[in-house]
């Protein structure tokens, strides 16, 4: 097979020793993640190295390259496998002793498509727990990415100075096709203490339904036209333009997400399909915001991630989120976002290379200027700099 395919969010390298020396999947129900590392130049007593973390004198398991980010829609893994087998999985890649290379793998796509990765390239599914994973990418994105997590509140991005010793107990609420919350207490110490099914799935399947429209970015630009309120049904709806003060409650609050359509004599086609995606995207945002946070409510946490795909850069979404947070808490708990949003539980599995735990396995390089974040709040092109590779090595010892 010889099919040249470029993801979704990928960068290609254009280096002719290029070859994939690790990869690693992330198998989801909606999107398959890829992170892999190219480049196998090895890199002796160099000064970025030295400076970067204190590796010397074991320099000779230390490769550098980038790691790059890739995905694909899991409906259409043929065009992962085809992405992958159009690179080379270099001399360096893991094998099984004796037997043929391995990819560690997380996600149910671990499980559901092993035999298919194994017919078309040979390649052994070596799997890792989702979970695990998801906590183990956080984790390595919080500690040693600088400019990672950020607050997005009135329109505004402010990155989040993480203190490492000042990090735990923390909530990540992790919103993929399903939405899962788990309690993080350090490394490889977690629970998933909630979860709920409505979630990112829930917007896309029922956005396409809406609107008819076919791609979710395309969705995502029909909600930035939207008025919800031509939907939703508002306090001021119920109470004749009024606010009901009693209860904290002002006119412009929702009192029931798609309520106004059950009055109104309109059918389906009579809605603006950006209206209906409006209102959509902030139900189901509101609602994992106000959830996340009676979790962290539950367990004392005052700080919550939120990662997966679902939040796409958006600033409706992170908005929407925010606002949920910060209202149920009465100001007391934080919603921050991570710049690699989606790729948490693929860079988990990618680090489960190591045998002796997560840490001191990728070390970035000082001052990559394509690492610094280019955000201006609008959802991310397919080759823009949100997934942009970076400059980095790994210690192999
Ligand atoms: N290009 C895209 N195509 C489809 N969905 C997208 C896309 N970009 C963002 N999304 C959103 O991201 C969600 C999937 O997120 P993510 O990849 O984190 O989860 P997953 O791993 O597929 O799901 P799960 O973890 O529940 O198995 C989709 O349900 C959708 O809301
Ligand atoms: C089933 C998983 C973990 C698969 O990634 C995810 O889709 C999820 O957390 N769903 C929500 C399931 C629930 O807790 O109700």
């Amino acid at each position: 097979m010889d099919l040249e395919v470029t993801p979704a969010g990928a960068n290609s390298d254009t280096r002719s020793d290029a070859r994939i020396s690790h990869l690693a999947l992330d198998i989801g129900g909606t999107l398959a993640k890829l992170v892999y590392f190219s480049g196998n130049e090895k890199l002796l007593n160099d000064d970025r190295v030295q400076s970067s973390a204190e590796v010397g004198g074991r320099s000779s398991s230390i490769l550098h390259g980038r790691l790059h980010f890739a995905k694909f829609e899991t409906g259409k893994i043929d065009e992962c496998v085809a992405f992958i087998n159009s690179k080379e999985l270099g001399s360096q890649h893991p094998k099984e002793l004796g037997n043929g290379k391995i990819v560690k793998a997380t996600g149910g796509g671990a499980f559901k498509f092993a035999d298919l990765f194994k017919e078309k390239l040979d390649v052994c599914l070596d799997k890792e727990d989702e979970m695990d994973c998801l906590v183990a990418g956080a984790n390595f994105l919080l500690k040693a990415v600088h400019q990672e997590a950020f607050t997005y509140i009135g329109g505004q991005k402010e990155f989040v100075q993480i203190n490492q010793d000042d990090l735990y107990p923390f909530l990540l609420v992790n919103i993929g096709s399903g939405v899962s919350m788990i309690k993080v207490d350090g490394n490889g110490k977690f629970e998933r203490v909630s979860g709920t099914s409505l979630g990112g799935g829930t917007f896309w399947g029922l956005g396409k339904l809406l609107t008819k429209c076919n791609s979710f970015d395309e969705l995502l630009e029909l909600s930035q036209q939207g008025n919800n309120r031509v939907v939703d049904m508002l306090v001021g709806d119920i109470y004749g333009g009024g606010d009901y003060n009693k209860i904290g409650l002002s006119s412009t609050a929702i009192a029931s997400s798609f309520g106004k359509t059950v009055s109104a004599n309109k059918v389906l086609e009579n809605y603006r399909t950006e209206d209906l995606a409006r209102s959509l995207l902030r139900m189901i945002s509101n609602n994992i915001g106000q959830l996340a946070y009676l979790t962290a409510l539950r367990f004392g946490l005052r700080r919550i991630f939120f990662g997966g795909f679902f939040i796409r850069g958006q600033c409706y979404t992170m908005d929407t989120i925010s606002v949920a947070v910060h209202y149920w808490s009465k100001g007391d708990a934080q919603a921050m976002f991570m710049r690699h949003e989606g790729f948490l539980g693929a860079l988990g599995a990618f680090m489960s290379y190591n045998k002796q735990g997560p840490d001191n396995f990728i070390h970035l390089m000082k001052q990559d200027p394509k690492h610094e974040p280019e955000f201006d709040g609008t959802a991310p092109e397919e080759e823009d700099s949100e997934y942009a590779s970076i400059d980095c090595f790994l210690d192999l010892a």
